[in-house]
């Protein structure tokens, strides 16, 4: 693996993630390269939303480090911070978008982190020609322009996932996270909004990893599959050598595993 931090955009080295006495996360060492996208898969409380909150910088590591374009962000201070955080979208499990407000105002919200708090809202609340623009566009690149000044709660589950992603694009980041983005849309929708993720990625030159249930899905559009078990990596490869054994692996409980959960 090349360690060299100038050539990844995200590493865990060792990571470790402990709540209370609760382990989440063990050993875990990942390197995503600028633009490479991969899919992080393993069963309910493996870890993903864990791995990638700690690789967003939302969450301290308990032991070992993170670096995001080469930094670690425990070591940065306030103002590193954020601009490291602004550099990374996150598409939420659950969405996290505002149900009453317009689609419009939820997708300029995605940049609200770059300005001051009255400057943020006005650029929200009455925003420049240029930005209503952007927005239109990127609403048209998710396919639901014509939802622009609709309110959000009247949009479908999945028109909804479109926002998010649109939100997240509207931040400008370079690299894009994304946790069970198609947990609440029905199979073909999911395909439609995966492959939309990651021709979005493709097209911005984005690094993408997303943490996906369906192992079919993340088959059909990942090249590289990250499998958690109990916290830990239990296969980093190409999709094409990942096999039943690892999937199975994957999936199966032990014993160790039944005694240590309520530890
Ligand atoms: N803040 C927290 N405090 C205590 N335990 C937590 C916290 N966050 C996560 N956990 C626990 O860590 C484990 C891993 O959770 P995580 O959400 O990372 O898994 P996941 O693989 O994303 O699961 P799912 O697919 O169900 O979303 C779970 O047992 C969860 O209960």
């Amino acid at each position: 693996m090349d360690h060299t931090d100038d050539h990844l955009a995200l590493e865990a080295r060792a990571l470790g993630v402990t709540f209370g006495s609760k382990t989440v996360l063990r050993g875990v060492d990942l390197a995503v390269r600028p633009g490479e996208q991969l899919a992080l898969v393993g069963p309910s409380g493996s870890g993903k939303t864990t791995l990638l909150r700690a690789l967003g910088g939302a969450l301290h590591p308990t032991v070992g480090s993170v670096a995001i374009d080469g930094r670690d962000p425990a070591s940065l201070d306030q103002r590193q911070l954020r601009a490291v955080r602004r550099s990374i979208g996150f598409v939420h499990q659950h969405l996290g978008l505002v149900p009453l407000l317009r689609v419009n105002h939820n997708v300029a919200l995605g940049r609200l982190g770059e300005r001051s708090l009255v400057g943020g809202l006005r650029s929200v609340f009455a925003p420049s020609r240029s930005e209503v623009h952007e927005i239109h566009r990127l609403l048209e690149r998710v396919g639901i322009e014509e939802k622009l000044f609709e309110r959000t709660d009247t949009l479908s589950g999945g028109q909804q996932q479109r926002v998010a992603i649109a939100r997240a694009l509207h931040q400008r980041p370079r690299i894009l996270l994304a946790d069970e983005p198609v947990a609440s849309v029905d199979p073909a929708r999911a395909r439609a909004v995966i492959d939309l993720l990651t021709e979005l990625a493709r097209e911005e030159g984005l690094t993408l990893v997303v943490s996906i249930h369906s192992l079919e899905l993340a088959r059909a559009s990942f090249d590289r599959l990250v499998g958690l078990r109990a916290g830990e990596v239990v296969f980093d490869r190409p999709t094409a050598a990942v096999d039943t054994r690892d999937f199975e692996r994957l999936y199966q409980l032990d014993d160790t595993e039944l005694l240590s959960d309520g530890a």
